[in-house]
């Protein structure tokens, strides 16, 4: 599991060690792992030696580790200048160092700052890390704009400064770079869009945190493949289809059969024993897949079901409230999707006793809160808190870095890992429904079932994209899940 702590927790457990080691070591070994990480980038180029490395310096710690990693730079060579921000605010210890090994420190008042930027090879961004507060100040962006533009390598020290640490938001201009170099532990926003898309390639210096982190629940995790591997439904000899679990899905309409198609390919290939279909799809579905119970008449006279799908192309008549309804009136898990959304009723889902979980992309989740689309999209990760918390039911965000969000307080939200741009194409939001359906059928709690079926989902998308990445539609995802399965449990 990949972890990422608030910046309050980061703190908390940064004061705990200091007081147990020297002073200035914490620094020191970040600087250390950020000076490896430079060299590394580096070295696919030309190399350290010669190499022109600018220090973009603000005025906390942050600018400190800069330092002191140009510092060791300089040592092995490279051309090292720090541009300082805050020249009387510059980090005393890390400025001294960095002179010491031959490094120099201008203005953006003395020299042209946007000139050297633009001729390095290497920038590193030691402006703000988890100090900062909004995004960057006017003073820094056009030589945030510079490195953007620049062929340098940008490496971002702990975090891309001008993004939000805690929640991923980026609520003014922010540098954008190829690397971060993070210390002691994830934070919340290199791991979620928009801050995410700012970070590049992500690289962790441990610094020694990790017990006085222990204890603590993070805001943040990412199942990682042996993760998954443990949720994921497996028979064993004793299976039948039923033991296995049976997910029933409401979905298509006479306009939309399609929707139906795909819901019902991704939950039979993610580990329930049986799908049974309800609804005007069924001679679509029976056409692709012969292996579905299909049945006319209200969803709960379709037979036992341990979960319900509800929702994709289901069009939005009066029948399509009546089996939201239903389905909502079942004491099985239910998982609700696209026009499912917006024909429930929020104390309905509220006042159910088994799990509801809701699967709206942006603009349902919009709808759904009564805010703009626009305002989740720039907040993820506290529109997805709050829509779990508005309808007691766990909430899987839809989006790049889909998230997932469980009703009780404190439990860490999930973001998932796997995934690909690739995805944004009709009909690959009806998979998933499927395949988190099955899975809820299956047994898993909804929170593990919403997590799993995102990472399965992504990871089918991946495999059918291919390692270069290619157009894939919504049924080549689903096609794809047995390779990702295996490719899990391998
Ligand atoms: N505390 C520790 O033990 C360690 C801290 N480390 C580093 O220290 C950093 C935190 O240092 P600080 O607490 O000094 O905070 P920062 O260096 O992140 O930033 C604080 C300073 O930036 C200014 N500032 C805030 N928002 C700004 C903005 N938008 N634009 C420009 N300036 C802004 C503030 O006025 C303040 O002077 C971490 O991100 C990490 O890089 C590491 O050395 C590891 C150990
Ligand atoms: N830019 C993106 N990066 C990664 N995944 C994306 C992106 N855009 C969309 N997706 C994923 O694609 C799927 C689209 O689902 P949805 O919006 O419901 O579409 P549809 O209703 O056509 O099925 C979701 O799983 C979503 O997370
Ligand atoms: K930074």
């Amino acid at each position: 599991m990949r972890v990422a702590y608030s910046v309050e927790t980061v703190r908390a457990a940064e004061r705990a060690l200091m007081a147990r080691v020297p002073e200035g070591a914490l620094m020191q070994r970040a600087a250390a792992g950020l000076a490896a990480a430079c060299a590394n980038a580096l070295g696919t180029g030309g190399g350290v030696y010669a190499a022109r490395v600018v220090v973009l310096t603000g005025s906390g710690d942050n600018g400190g580790d800069a330092l002191y990693a140009g510092a060791r730079l300089a040592r092995r060579g490279a051309g090292v200048t720090a541009v300082l921000l805050a020249p009387q605010k510059a980090h005393r210890g890390g400025l001294a160092a960095l002179r010491a090994a031959g490094g120099r420190a201008v203005t953006p008042e003395d020299v042209d700052a946007v000139a050297l930027v633009h001729r390095a090879d290497l920038v590193l961004d030691g402006i703000v890390g988890i100090g900062g507060k909004g995004g960057l100040r006017p003073g820094a962006v056009p030589l945030a704009e510079a490195a953007r533009a620049s062929r340098a390598v940008v490496v971002a020290v702990d975090l891309p400064s001008g993004v939000d640490a805690d929640t991923g938001e980026v609520r003014g201009a922010a540098v954008r770079a190829d690397m971060t170099v993070t210390f002691g532990t994830y934070k919340p926003g290199l791991l979620v869009d928009p801050a995410a898309e700012h970070a590049g390639a992500l690289r962790l210096v441990d610094i020694g945190l990790g017990p006085d982190l222990d204890g603590t629940p993070p805001a943040l995790e990412a199942l990682q493949h042996a993760d998954v591997a443990a949720l994921l439904p497996v028979p064993d000899a004793e299976s039948d289809k039923y033991r296995r679990g049976v997910v029933g899905v409401v979905a298509g309409s006479e306009r939309y059969p399609g929707a139906a198609v795909l819901a019902v390919a991704g939950a039979l290939r993610a580990g329930a024993g049986a799908v049974r279909y309800v609804g005007p799809g069924a001679q679509a579905v029976l056409a692709r897949f012969p292996e579905t119970l299909v049945s006319a008449g209200p969803p709960h006279k379709a037979g036992r079901v341990q979960a319900w799908v509800v929702g994709p192309g289901l069009g939005d008549g009066p029948e399509a409230r009546r089996a939201v309804d239903d389905v909502l009136a079942s004491d099985v898990p239910v998982l609700v999707d696209a026009d499912g959304l917006r024909l429930l009723d929020r104390d309905v889902v509220r006042s159910r006793t088994a799990g509801t979980v809701l699967t709206p992309h942006a603009g349902e989740a919009a709808a759904l809160l009564g805010v703009a689309r626009e305002e989740v999209e720039a907040a993820r990760l506290d529109h997805v808190r709050r829509l779990a918390g508005a309808f007691g039911a766990t909430a899987l965000l839809k989006g790049s870095t889909t998230l997932v969000a469980s009703p009780e307080p404190g439990v860490p939200v999930r973001v998932n890992p796997t995934g690909t741009s690739w995805l944004a194409t009709a009909g690959s939001g009806d998979v998933l429904s499927g395949i988190t359906g099955s899975l809820l059928a299956a047994g898993l709690a909804p929170r593990d079932a919403a997590s799993v079926g995102a990472y399965l989902h992504g990871l089918s998308a991946r495999v059918a994209a291919g390692p270069v990445g290619a157009p894939v539609a919504a049924h080549d995802v689903a096609a794809a899940l047995p390779g990702a399965w295996r490719d899990i449990r391998s």
